[in-house]
């Protein structure tokens, strides 16, 4: 009980938070209406009465309270209607902008590792598009219909004190199946969410630009229809079952709830009533048992509802591991030196990815980072971006564990670009000044920004220069994968103070040239600041002031080129490698 008031508290506190002044108009409306049934019954009562008693003056009077009470029913309706709907908006805006600040507010990279974290994610998002409409319709209608028993029940209870007892009894059991077979839907949804998610995937894979080409390519999309498909058969199976147990449970129940009604009856016929008395009591009866059952369906809706934000709750209050605001704030003067220590890296699912990193890089130094696939080299950066904290040892910027440090001071200082990079539905100039929420206006930074990533041709070529709008799905123009590559360079150097530069194999789409271009380029933007480049061709990692061969998560070399090249190991057999390839 105290659970299910905590659960309702809560979600009135949503509510109210998401629109004040809605919420109390509702609530003053839902007041007005619980009170109709209640003045209906005693305004049908005066008018029988005065019919019976031929009184014309009185049957006038109690007429017109009638009509009133009518229109003050008729026109909530639409009031309230209106209010709902309003609230309504408000509310499943301010759930969203919740969960979205939540999600924001994860700093690591944990959460997106783990399928629990998108069922719950996707549960959540999904139903936030309809649990905030029933919460308000049901909370309404749930209010309005207790509100309007209180009158009902004194009425019932003026005749005998056991009928509003009886009455309530008899509907307990229905009552209490209700809510068990809701909680039992609930519990089904959830079940059934990874099913759902995969549901969304397949269907949006098909309206997915990228995937369009493989789509037509390999005649993949009626698999995907399938796919899609097989898993709405189990899940609806499973819903439909649970819909009929529902159906099953309701039906006999509000059997039982009606033997009250009948006794209730049956008490009424052994008195001797006016006949103004017998219509109202007859009339209660009415109300009170289309209220009951009433209340009951909206009260299990309802429940679910609750059952819902409970969740949201929930997730709203989960700690994160890695959080902004703790820590000492960082401020830089110069570039940093950075230092692993014996640190080791193990994934959630339990792959290794680092293993006794030992690597010092000093104030202002370019290291390059090479090796194969699946060496380690983006998890040592993610690292170093406090994506993921250490398994084991420790990373320390100028000497201070840089899990001490306040996470968002540290990033500020970094200017980053990876392989994986976004390609945002915005103007240019606001792809590139996404950067720097700040500066998203400040158009010399953002040429300047082009002008290093070896982008400014794409000005020329796009009609409206850095306002064109970009990607086909929402009316802007397309890009090649290289001109993408650059923008995303551009983003990562929009942050011109920052004192340390990390490029993950940021060049991957560039035509030769532009590559070339771009490295000496780059070479001028590191000078001044510790910068790490991630690359697997060599040439472009030559003249780093130190280069750092990974193996399997270990750092087995580390050099300048011609040092390395001397020791005759792995790095001189990849160099060999790639010379004779490119010549
Ligand atoms: N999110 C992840 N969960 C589990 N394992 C991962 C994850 N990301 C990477 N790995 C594994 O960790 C190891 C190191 O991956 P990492 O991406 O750091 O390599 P890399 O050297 O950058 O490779 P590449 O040159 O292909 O980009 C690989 O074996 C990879 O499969």
């Amino acid at each position: 009980m105290r659970d299910s008031v905590c659960k309702v508290l809560y979600a009135l506190k949503l509510v109210y938070r998401s629109a004040p002044g809605l919420a109390m108009a509702l609530f003053a409306v839902v007041l007005v209406q619980a009170l109709v049934p209640g003045l209906s019954v005693w305004a049908v009562k005066g008018l029988v009465n005065a019919v019976v008693a031929s009184s014309p003056d009185s049957w006038i009077y109690w007429g017109a309270f009638w009509l009133l009470v009518l229109l003050i029913d008729q026109v909530m309706g639409p009031v309230s209607a209106m209010v709902q709907g309003n609230l309504n908006e408000r509310l499943t805006a301010s759930l969203n902008t919740r969960l979205m600040s939540k999600v924001n507010r994860f700093e690591d990279l944990l959460p997106f590792e783990d399928e629990a974290f998108y069922d719950r994610l996707n549960l959540l998002r999904e139903q936030a598009s309809y649990q905030p409409t029933n919460l308000i319709i049901f909370l309404t209608a749930a209010l309005r219909e207790g509100l309007t028993l209180i009158p009902l029940l004194i009425v019932t209870g003026s005749l005998a004190w056991w009928l509003p007892l009886l009455l309530l009894l008899a509907v307990t059991p229905h009552a209490w199946v209700s809510f068990k077979l809701q909680r039992a839907v609930w519990e089904t949804l959830s079940a059934t969410n990874p099913e759902a998610r995969r549901m969304d995937y397949a269907s949006n894979l098909l309206l997915d630009p990228q995937y369009a080409k493989e789509h037509r390519l390999f005649r993949s999309g009626n698999f995907w229809i399938e796919f899609y498909l097989e898993r709405f058969n189990r899940l609806h199976s499973a819903m439909r079952r649970q819909r009929s147990k529902q159906l099953v449970g309701n039906m006999a129940f509000v059997a039982v709830s009606l033997l009250g009604v009948a006794v209730a009856l049956w008490g009424l016929f052994q008195r001797r009533l006016s006949a103004g008395d017998m219509a109202m009591f007859l009339a209660t009866l009415g109300y009170m048992q289309q209220n009951l059952t009433l209340l009951v369906s909206d009260a299990s809706m309802l429940y679910e509802s609750l059952l819902y934000f409970d969740e949201v709750r929930a997730f709203l209050e989960e700690a994160p591991r890695t959080v902004a605001g703790k820590g000492r704030v960082l401020k830089l003067a110069g570039p940093p030196e950075l230092s692993f220590e014996s640190v080791g890296f193990s994934y959630p699912d339990g792959r290794r990815a680092l293993d006794g990193i030992d690597l010092h890089i000093r104030p202002g130094e370019l290291v390059g980072l090479v090796g194969e696939n699946g060496a380690g080299k983006t998890t040592l950066v993610k690292l170093l971006l406090r994506f993921y904290e250490p398994s084991e040892g420790r990373i320390t910027v100028n000497g201070t564990d840089l899990s001490e440090i306040e996470v968002v001071s540290w990033r500020r200082h970094i200017a980053a670009v990876f392989q994986d990079y976004g390609k945002y539905a915005l103007e240019l100039g606001k792809n590139v000044s996404i950067a720097d929420h700040e500066r998203l206006e400040d158009e010399p930074g953002i040429l300047q920004a082009l002008r290093q990533a070896q982008a400014e041709d794409l000005l020329e070529k796009l009609p409206q220069g850095l306002r064109t709008q970009l990607t086909k799905e929402f009316g802007g123009t397309e890009l090649s994968g290289g001109e993408w590559q650059k923008v995303a360079l551009a983003r990562g150097f929009f942050r011109f103070e920052a004192p340390l530069v990390v490029l993950d194999e940021p060049t991957a789409a560039l035509d030769p040239l532009a590559e070339v271009r771009l490295y000496e380029q780059f070479a001028k933007i590191a000078q001044g600041r510790t910068a790490i480049m991630v690359s697997h061709r060599l040439a472009s990692v030559r003249h780093a002031d130190r280069i750092v061969v990974l193996d399997q998560g270990r750092v087995v070399e580390s050099g300048t080129h011609q040092e390395l090249l001397e020791r005759r190991g792995v790095y001189a057999e990849m160099w060999e490698a790639q010379s004779a390839w490119y010549g």
